[in-house]
């Protein structure tokens, strides 16, 4: 059967192309520029001499002109690849394709954004022909011979459409020159009335020294890098410098990486070139085999893109070990500021995590300190695994000369469970919060004997608040209970609130997403047998006061530990410290 063609409706195609696929109107410079020096790189392959160079003339009434003494193009290459969408030189010879930086055969359509005419002007460097092109957005085009003297190479010529008129005037030509090529490796001119200025820099930032880098990156981003790490990749032909921020990013910052393709800028707030964990540097990156997307602000993220980043996350990684050794004072302050990203590598890595863990900072039972300190003082360590469980604890724990590290925060868990791994002496233990009181001292047979009224009032006192009551001997003396929880009371107690004040449809709701993520919670009331409150309210004889002074540990436990209290809760707070107050004021000193 024959085959047939799509039917193609050119304006809506070449509307659809020039308008919708760049999110620019000022990327029409980059496709003209990008054309320009891809005309030089073919006239050179034709082995002729020269000097080649591309000049933007700005013109009254808001037009301009693009030069380039490149290649230029015979009528029938006009016919081929001007006139025809989708067709580019630059595909067509494809051992040629790594020395071009446009392929797509659409770059010339961001010429329609901002004017509605594209003329040009050409002479083939391979033919003597002078020809002029007019284009349209609605398909039409023109070709005609010139009889004067064109020198080789072309010349597009553009005059804004009216909402376009400033990307026509000098100081925003000049800005997205400078943007998008001032490294191209041809020199860019920009002319106007008789002045001319050179727009591309000798050495781009991929190509300076350590310090020109420093400099370099000073300069651009008013602030003084901490370091500059090279990159380099050997597949993709990826090279350029990583600066370490000299403050600390949020992990959610997003990231701006400015990345170009042979020289030519694609993208200055590129997120992914480098692995994610590298959010305390940003990178200036040229790459010369990535592929981009037709838009060209971005790179097409296949296999070869994901090993170029590897490869560039893997320089991050040998820079940090080689500093450890060489600038030990530098690699400190780098892990001070950005400890949050260096976690995340080192939990991820092995090398990195051996590396580092030494230097990072954890928060403990004795303050914040540095690993290499814990380690020297203690070769067992106790972490929480929440913040809410290390706060319980803190305290007390370092009374008993107890070391508990606070595991809450991201990734400090498993940064703490893995330490036996580099450091075999220490013995890393989750603490387990329920059992934590049963370190302390138990009290001799005959402190137990008196105890157990007291003991057995407080569980039928609490019993319906799934708390258990037991004694121990701790310091410091000053807490008279400590109370443990395994869960995280905070929400289920807000759940349980929630539910009793919820209409019913909601109370359901409420019931079941507790029910099926928590496990009902368990407390542990410890009474301090050191504390001479919690001796007065054992030895006292007044069965009233007893109670009081229990709810009251209690409800005062709850609040110290920030757990929210009930209502019944509440309630027995309320009246065990109105019973204190009466009595305060009933005591005989007082009523006289
Ligand atoms: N200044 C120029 N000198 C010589 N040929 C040119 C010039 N500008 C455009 N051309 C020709 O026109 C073709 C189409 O150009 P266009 O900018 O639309 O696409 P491209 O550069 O090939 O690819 P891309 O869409 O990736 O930019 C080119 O392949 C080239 O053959």
């Amino acid at each position: 059967m024959q085959p047939f063609n799509f039917q193609v409706n050119l304006k809506g195609i070449i509307d659809l192309l020039s308008n919708h696929l760049y999110s620019d109107p000022g990327v029409f410079v980059r496709e003209l520029l990008q054309n320009g020096v891809d005309a030089i790189t073919a006239r050179k392959r034709l082995g002729q001499a020269f000097d080649g160079e591309v000049k933007v003339e700005v013109f009254s009434s808001h037009s301009i002109s693009i030069t380039d003494n490149g290649s230029g193009l015979t009528e029938e290459e006009i016919e081929q690849f001007l006139a025809r969408i989708g067709s580019s030189t630059k595909r067509e010879e494809q051992d040629a394709a790594d020395d071009y930086i446009g392929q797509f055969g659409v770059g010339l359509l961001a010429c329609f954004v901002v004017s509605e005419e594209i003329a040009l002007v050409t002479r083939s460097a391979k033919d003597g022909q002078a020809l002029e092109w007019r284009g349209k957005p609605d398909g039409t085009y023109t070709i005609k011979k010139l009889e004067r003297e064109v020198s080789v190479g072309t010349t597009v010529y553009l005059k804004a459409k009216a909402d376009y008129e400033e990307y026509f005037e000098y100081y925003r030509l000049s800005g997205l020159i400078e943007k998008y090529g001032q490294y191209l490796p041809i020199p860019i001119l920009l002319i106007e009335d008789g002045y001319e200025q050179t727009m591309t820099v000798p050495t781009p930032p991929w190509r300076m020294s350590g310090e020109e880098a420093m400099a370099f990156v000073e300069e651009a981003v008013y602030t003084k890098p901490l370091d500059i790490i090279p990159l380099e990749s050997r597949l993709g032909g990826a090279r350029g410098i990583a600066y370490v921020l000299p403050y600390g990013v949020s992990l959610q910052d997003e990231k701006r990486h400015r990345v170009y393709l042979k020289n030519m800028l694609l993208s200055d707030k590129m997120t992914n070139i480098l692995p994610p964990w590298a959010f305390f540097v940003n990178a200036i990156i040229n790459t010369d085999s990535l592929r981009p997307t037709a838009s060209r602000e971005a790179f097409q993220e296949n296999e070869l893109f994901y090993t170029v980043r590897d490869e560039l996350g893997e320089c991050i990684k040998r820079y940090l070990i080689e500093l450890a050794d060489s600038n030990a004072e530098l690699f400190e302050r780098i892990v001070m500021i950005h400890y949050a990203s260096l976690k995340t590598m080192a939990v991820e890595d092995d090398e990195l995590y051996a590396l580092f863990i030494r230097h990072f900072r954890f928060e403990t039972s004795y303050g914040e300190m540095k690993l290499a300190d814990i380690v020297r003082e203690h070769s067992s360590i106790l972490v929480a695994a929440t913040l809410d469980e290390f706060r319980q604890v803190a305290r007390v724990a370092k009374a008993q000369n107890l070391m508990v590290v606070n595991g809450g925060y991201v990734h400090d868990l498993d940064l703490m469970r893995n330490l036996p791994s580099v450091l075999e002496q220490v013995t890393v233990q989750v603490l387990n919060s329920l059992e934590f009181a049963s370190r302390f001292e138990e009290l001799s047979v005959v402190e137990q004997r008196e105890a157990r009224p007291f003991l057995d009032l407080s569980d039928e006192l609490l019993g319906g608040y799934d708390c258990r009551s037991l004694i121990r001997w701790f310091e410091p003396a000053d807490i008279p209970v400590l109370y443990n929880t395994n869960q995280d009371m905070h929400f289920f107690r807000m759940a349980e609130e929630s539910e009793r004040e919820a209409n019913a449809l909601f109370a359901e709701v409420v019931r079941t997403i507790r029910d099926d993520m928590y496990e009902k919670p368990h407390a542990r009331l410890c009474y301090n047998y050191n504390n001479p409150l919690v001796r007065k309210a054992i030895e006292s004889g007044d069965a009233e006061l007893k109670k009081a002074s229990i709810e009251l540990f209690y409800t005062q436990a709850l609040l110290l530990g920030n757990h929210v209290l009930g209502a019944k809760e509440l309630e027995m707070m309320n009246r065990s410290l109105l019973r204190f107050m009466n009595m305060g004021f009933d005591a005989p000193e007082v009523r006289s």
